[in-house]
């Protein structure tokens, strides 16, 4: 049972200064920038001044995301319960700017604080778009960038203490729930033309059939998984080569590798990737907006002999109709067309959908409105028959996102086929209920929540920019 009422919401600045290895990197850095490969152990491992590297170095003409800093706006709320039960929730950064998500979730705050969780969760779509719908915060957004983000960490947290309150995770806790109370968390504005109450309903209706079995195979086997971590753009061949084999080893067979800043230096990488992986393994290519249109399309069709299942983010997250045309040249190549890591919300992914514009969906738990918002999208992915391939990765994401693809498959898409869940292997140690993977696939999370609890200890010393962390790091940067 729910109880309590919010008597406090604090956020914090944590960020995580994985830039000195190069992880995360989807933009090329400079050899002579880059941090050997020796400084990539961990987070920790990393921190001493020597090993700074400038940012500005770094940058190159057309950069993407060369030196990120994987970050979160942290928020944690009490109740007056007295069971010490705290929601935490975070959504994720790259670092700078974290501060203003911060600001944005302050800014939100009354919305949340003296309200009974009972009340909350009693008319969720009332809340969502309460919080969505400020009169005079939508203004920044609506639905969009920094408040959305700071939506999604609020949201985020009201869903881990729901679920911790309940006594299960998060996945758990949606698969039982029934499904007039699931479509009640739902804001359908904007979507009713591809997607009504009604239709989600009988989508949910339909998904309890044969529920209890998928369950069990979750419990048993997990949710397949693909592993980023081998081929970021900022790692040289031997690291890249080294982690490709350590992956084999720990039985991983679907991969993805950045490209998109300089085409020999693609095909290099792909040749070696496709050597090292063989030709039955998947292989997935993630270009992170880098091209135009047509330019995505020329690229593209060069790399097509490496067989990638999809090209991601081929150009602007914004550019629903370059994707759709993106999509018509490519899919005959045999390329799926992936994209929605920066999708801005419900909307988006549902003219993607209409325009035929993508093959896999990749829903973000941290950039749409929480569970709420991404529980449309992937009843609208069913409607339209799309795998969603959530993204995953970052600090965080791949903790709270497995309890999104597994409800996912047991209550909405009842499928396998063409579906895998990202996972990178960055940061989980902050983490007090981290993901397991086993056999390259998601264990189903057991403890109660959204896996979203960071350890106390690990956001005191990753705090901005006064935890131990930065603080030995700061000088280093300002020279
Ligand atoms: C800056 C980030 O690491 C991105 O490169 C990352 O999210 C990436 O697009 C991914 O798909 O994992
Ligand atoms: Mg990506």
């Amino acid at each position: 049972m729910v109880r309590g009422r919010i008597s406090r919401l604090s956020v914090r600045d944590v960020r995580f200064p994985t830039s000195l290895g190069g992880h995360g990197a989807d933009a090329m850095v400079s050899a002579d920038a880059m941090v050997s490969a020796d400084a990539m152990v961990s987070a920790d491992a990393m921190v001493s001044a020597d090993a700074m590297v400038s940012a500005d170095a770094m940058v190159s003409a057309d950069a993407m995301h060369t030196d990120p800093d994987y970050s979160a706006a942290y928020v944690v709320i009490e109740t007056d319960a007295e069971d010490g039960i705290k929601g935490c929730g975070i959504t994720f950064t790259l670092g700078k700017g974290t501060e203003v998500v911060v600001c944005a979730v302050n800014a939100l705050a009354h919305h949340v604080l003296n309200k009974d969780l009972k009340d909350i969760v009693g008319d969720f779509r009332g809340f969502y778009r309460q919080l969505t719908s400020d009169g005079q915060l939508r203004w920044i957004g609506p639905e969009k960038g920094v408040v959305h983000l700071a939506t999604a960490a609020v949201l985020n947290a009201v869903w881990d203490l729901w679920a911790k309150q309940e006594g299960k995770p998060v996945w758990k806790l949606l698969v039982d729930m029934d499904p007039r109370m699931l479509v009640s968390c739902i804001d359908f504005r904007y979507i009713t033309d591809v997607l009504t109450e009604e239709d989600a309903l009988e989508i949910l209706q339909k998904g309890q059939i044969g529920k209890k079995e998928r369950e069990k195979q979750m419990l048993a086997q997990g949710y397949p998984a693909y592993t980023t971590s081998c081929a970021w753009l900022g790692y040289s061949d031997d690291t890249l080569k080294q982690l490709c084999a350590q992956a084999l080893k720990d039985g991983w067979t679907r991969f993805k590798v950045k490209v998109g800043a300089d085409l020999q230096d693609d095909m290099r990488r792909c040749q070696i990737i496709r050597d090292m992986i063989g030709p039955e393994k998947t292989l997935m290519m993630d270009a992170n907006q880098r091209w135009d249109v047509p330019e995505a399309v020329e690229w593209m069709s060069k790399l097509a002999k490496f067989k990638p299942l999809w090209i991601e983010e081929p150009t602007s997250p914004d550019d629903i109709l370059g994707h759709a045309t993106i999509s018509k040249a490519l899919v005959p190549l045999g390329i799926g067309i992936a994209t929605g890591e920066q999708c801005h919300n419900r909307v988006i992914f549902k003219q993607l959908l209409q325009a035929k514009a993508l093959q896999f969906l990749q829903i973000d738990s941290c950039r749409l409105g929480s569970v709420n918002e991404n529980l449309s999208v992937l009843l609208m992915a069913k409607k339209f028959e799309i795998p969603v391939c959530p993204h995953a990765g970052g600090v965080g994401l791949c903790e709270l996102v497995q309890h999104l693809i597994i409800f996912d498959y047991i209550s909405v898409s009842a499928s396998l086929e063409n579906r895998v869940c990202e996972y990178v292997d960055h940061l989980h140690e902050h983490f007090k209920y981290p993901v397991m993977i086993q056999r390259a696939s998601y264990m189903p999370p057991k403890d109660p929540g959204y896996s979203t609890e960071m350890k106390e200890e690990s956001v005191k010393k990753h705090q901005y920019p006064d935890g131990e962390v930065w603080k030995k790091l700061l000088p280093a940067q300002e020279n």
